[in-house]
């Protein structure tokens, strides 16, 4: 049986999860569109031969939707994922779970009330082979405890709108999501270090900027956030251990040598790094889907990464450690 999919907010995200969907993965189809632009939903729909919803609410209610697929900006995520929760369909929402750590409460007591998990969140990198591969080693014990883990999250540009806080809740998240499941515990305090300023950027940004975190047992994350290098997507991590230290691969297809030297093509964006990693993760979602179980990040990952960010934002402006405090984690997350 197909998986009938709607998506809410198909721009950039939402049609490359389209196109994997139609042609690299099996097991699901997207069926309806909806979107605050008409527009855009009703061009998107005649291109799958689905249907356009005029509202969200509409796409999430209707008998001909299974399940529902979340792609529009982070500040309407809330109110769909909670609208899927109370009509019982599986939602799969791209990150952040929500903007703020309050909102993601709502979400999460919703999905209590309902008695199962529901919501999966878009954390990609949790399906990409290198870190699965680093994971693996440090959890067979092959290179003994983590101790610390240096981190890079390079952009070739972002565009004018994307705000001063964005450097941690649009980009920061992603390692703030992945060193958590990669370590398995939570964070206890965040720090911002700024260095200098590139000029090639927009005044409003500090770029680059270190995000710096200690978990629980002590072990310090830095990640180098840094949204307009110009020159790729260039995603680094390197885990420092007792017995030995892991470098996530750097995804080369070819080893290249001619006149210019030994190098190699690097991806541009999160859909070329990434592209396998999506595949993974939205194949692994539709198979569980379709045998009514929750698979990926929960919504207790979108709240513990939305109350780190929160932490990472207020750094941005305060000097020194800020402290992050985390609600207990319901049963239904255990
Ligand atoms: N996992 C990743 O690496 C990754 C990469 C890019 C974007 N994202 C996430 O995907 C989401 C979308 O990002 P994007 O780059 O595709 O943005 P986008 O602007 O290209 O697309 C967003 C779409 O949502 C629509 N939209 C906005 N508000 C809406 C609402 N209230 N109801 C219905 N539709 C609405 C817009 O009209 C647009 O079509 C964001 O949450 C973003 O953080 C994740
Ligand atoms: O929304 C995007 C996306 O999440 C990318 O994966 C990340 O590299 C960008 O910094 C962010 O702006």
């Amino acid at each position: 049986m197909t998986l009938r999919i709607g998506m809410i907010g198909p721009g950039g995200m939402g049609k490359a999860h389209i196109e994997r969907i139609h042609t690299v993965i099996s097991g699901g189809r997207v069926v309806a569109v909806s979107d605050v632009n008409p527009d855009n939903a009703k061009a998107v729909a005649e291109q799958i031969d689905g249907t356009a919803y005029a509202t969200s609410a509409e796409l999430i209610n209707s008998p001909d939707v299974d399940a529902i697929m979340i792609a529009s900006y982070g500040p309407a995520h809330k109110p769909d994922v909670i609208a899927a929760i109370e009509a019982g369909k599986y939602v799969f929402c791209e990150k952040p779970l929500a903007p703020t750590a309050a909102e993601c409460e709502e979400i999460m007591a919703a999905e209590q009330k309902a008695g199962k998990k529901l919501v999966t969140v878009g954390f990609m990198r949790r399906f990409d082979a290198s870190y699965r591969e680093m994971k693996k080693i440090l959890d067979d014990g092959e290179v003994g405890e983590a101790l610390m883990v240096h981190c890079a999250h390079r952009n070739p540009t972002v565009p004018e709108m994307y705000t001063w806080d964005m450097a941690i809740n649009d980009t920061a998240i992603h390692e703030i999501d992945t060193m958590r499941w990669l370590l398995g515990e939570e964070f206890v305090s965040a720090r911002v270090d700024k260095p200098k300023k590139t000029s090639l950027r927009f005044e409003h940004l500090q770029d680059p900027l270190v995000l710096i975190l200690t978990s629980e047992s002590g072990v310090r994350v830095d990640d180098e956030v840094f949204v307009n290098c110009q020159y790729g997507y260039d995603i680094q991590c390197e885990l420092v251990a007792e017995q030995g230290v892991v470098r996530l691969g750097d995804q080369e297809l070819v080893h290249r040598a001619d006149k210019l030297g030994r190098r190699n093509r690097l991806t541009m964006d999160h859909n070329q790094r990434f592209g396998q990693a999506f595949v993974t993760e939205v194949q692994e979602w539709i198979t569980a889907v379709s045998q009514d179980r929750h698979t990926g990040s929960d919504s207790w990952d979108g709240y513990a990464a939305a109350v780190v960010c929160d932490a990472g934002v207020a750094a941005l402006t305060a000097d020194g450690e800020v402290p992050i405090t985390m609600i207990e984690r319901p049963a239904l997350y255990a």
